[in-house]
């Protein structure tokens, strides 16, 4: 089902637009071009390469040499001045690559003229995280969402791909007419798909919906797992329950939330669900396409955000992240901070000092040695806690219908007969919680 599902909704776009298909260009070398915006410290520049540098390798097309450019001012032709340009054409000769990788998003025309002029397939970093995505999407929601985005992507950029042909045909000239005409039945086509993927998507979605509904019916908090893609949200997953869900040192390995029940030490139960990775500069159509596979984010009663602590760039991942849970309109969840990957830290104490200005809940982990997982564990008690309260309730022993709905409605910790009645402790909702308010204790 998947595999066919990828025929048909990925294969179409690669076939008729082979040119921009860069993995069946079988391309190995990259060269990449870090660009050092005006804004930007020689150190965030630097990092920014390094990102670009692992996305590249998670593509498959590792880098075999990277050029960092300061940006002064835009040519708004090629981006870089012409000397720049032709610095990086000899370079590519030199160093023998295959592709150019620009860090930075280029317009449809720029990275048209720089392939004119340089005479070879030149991406842009929304390209190659769009790539990423096709690579790996396995759910057929994940692979309409993908293949949305890459044929918004595509549209307008078909021109590239048949001035590419034609030159490979030995010249614009000759081919030029019947370019133009493939031109005009592609752009139809795109829109055509673009049309009737949107409405294949409503309707997955819809599926989707009524399973969350379901699922939000069973009365188990749920969390979701979020932060910078290669957090270690998936590892922080498994350590917890042992599960096999997908780790590994690739960007973005994880794009469909996949959802596991934990029990917590304390007796109570919870829903963890995983998700796709954040990363600076999500392109803006791939945000639109996860928006709803990001709402699991927003249904969660609370929201792990794991840090990689290691990383020099953690404060801006963490304002990335929490960026995305505002555009979500989960930026007031109830949330547990995790930072993670402590066992890299030279001296994990020296972290401590930032934790006094907190305001949420830190918890120092080790997803890959198992550091911190007691306190991680009491970390979300500590949060459900707070959210969903454990009450006592105390019923008549005449009111058997209350008993049944909180039976059905509530996760029940505790019961037991007293003299009074029947005395329960469960974990009720806030609307739950009013209106039971008359059997509540404490
Ligand atoms: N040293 C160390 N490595 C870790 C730790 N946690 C995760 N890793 C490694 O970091 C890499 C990324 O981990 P994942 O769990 O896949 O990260 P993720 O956040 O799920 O990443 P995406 O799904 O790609 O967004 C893997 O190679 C893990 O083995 C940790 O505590 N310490
Ligand atoms: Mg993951």
């Amino acid at each position: 089902m998947i595999a066919s599902d990828r025929e048909v909704y990925l294969e179409p776009v690669f076939e008729r637009l082979e040119e921009r298909d860069i993995l069946s260009q079988k391309c190995e070398r990259s060269l990449l071009i870090g660009i050092q915006d005006e804004g930007d410290s020689a150190f965030e520049a630097e990092n920014h390469l390094n990102e670009l540098a692992s996305l590249a390798e998670t593509m498959g097309i590792p880098p075999v040499h990277t050029v960092m450019v300061k940006l002064r001012k835009t040519n708004p032709r090629t981006l870089v001045g012409k000397g720049k340009m032709e610095e990086i054409r000899d370079l590519v000769h030199e160093v023998q690559a295959d592709l150019v990788i620009f860090d930075y998003d280029l317009s449809p025309s720029q990275q048209r003229n720089l392939e004119y002029d340089m005479n070879i397939t030149v991406i842009d970093r929304e390209e190659v995280i769009l790539d990423i995505f096709a690579d790996r999407a396995s759910t057929r929601e994940a692979v309409l969402q993908i293949a949305l985005a890459r044929m918004q992507y595509s549209l307008p950029r078909l021109t590239r791909a048949w001035t590419h042909l034609s030159r490979q045909r030995g010249g614009a000239k000759g081919t030029r007419g019947k370019g133009e005409t493939q031109l005009e039945t592609d752009h139809r086509m795109v829109l055509k798909k673009i049309a009737s993927l949107k409405k294949e998507l409503a309707q997955v979605r819809k599926n989707r919906e009524t399973q969350r509904k379901r699922r939000r019916s069973l009365p188990v908090p749920t969390l979701s797992v979020v932060g910078y893609t290669n957090a270690g949200k998936s590892s922080l997953l498994n350590m917890m329950t042992g599960a096999d869900v997908l780790a590994e040192d690739k960007l973005f390995a994880t794009l469909d939330p996949t959802s596991r029940r934990v029990h917590l030490p304390g007796g109570r139960q919870v829903v963890i669900t995983d998700t796709v990775g954040f990363i600076r500069k999500l392109p803006h159509n791939l945000v639109e396409a996860f928006k709803s596979t990001l709402e699991e984010a927003v249904m969660a009663d609370a929201v792990i955000h794991v840090i990689d602590i290691s990383n020099p760039e953690w404060r801006e991942q963490r304002k990335v992240t929490e960026d995305v849970l505002d555009e979500l309109g989960a930026g007031d969840k109830p949330v547990l901070l995790v930072f993670n990957k402590t066992d890299k830290l030279d001296d994990p104490e020296e972290l401590h000092h930032f934790l006094n200005n907190e305001k949420h809940t830190v918890v120092m982990l080790s997803a890959k040695t198992g550091f911190g997982k007691e306190k991680l564990e009491m970390g979300i008690q500590e949060v459900l806690e707070a959210e969903l309260p454990v009450k006592s309730l105390l019923i008549p022993a005449d009111k058997w219908d209350i008993v049944a709905y909180i039976r059905r409605n509530s996760v029940v910790m505790v019961e037991e007969y007293v003299d009074e009645g029947i005395r329960m402790e469960a974990i009720l909702s806030a609307k739950d919680q009013k209106m039971l308010n008359e059997y509540i204790k404490v």
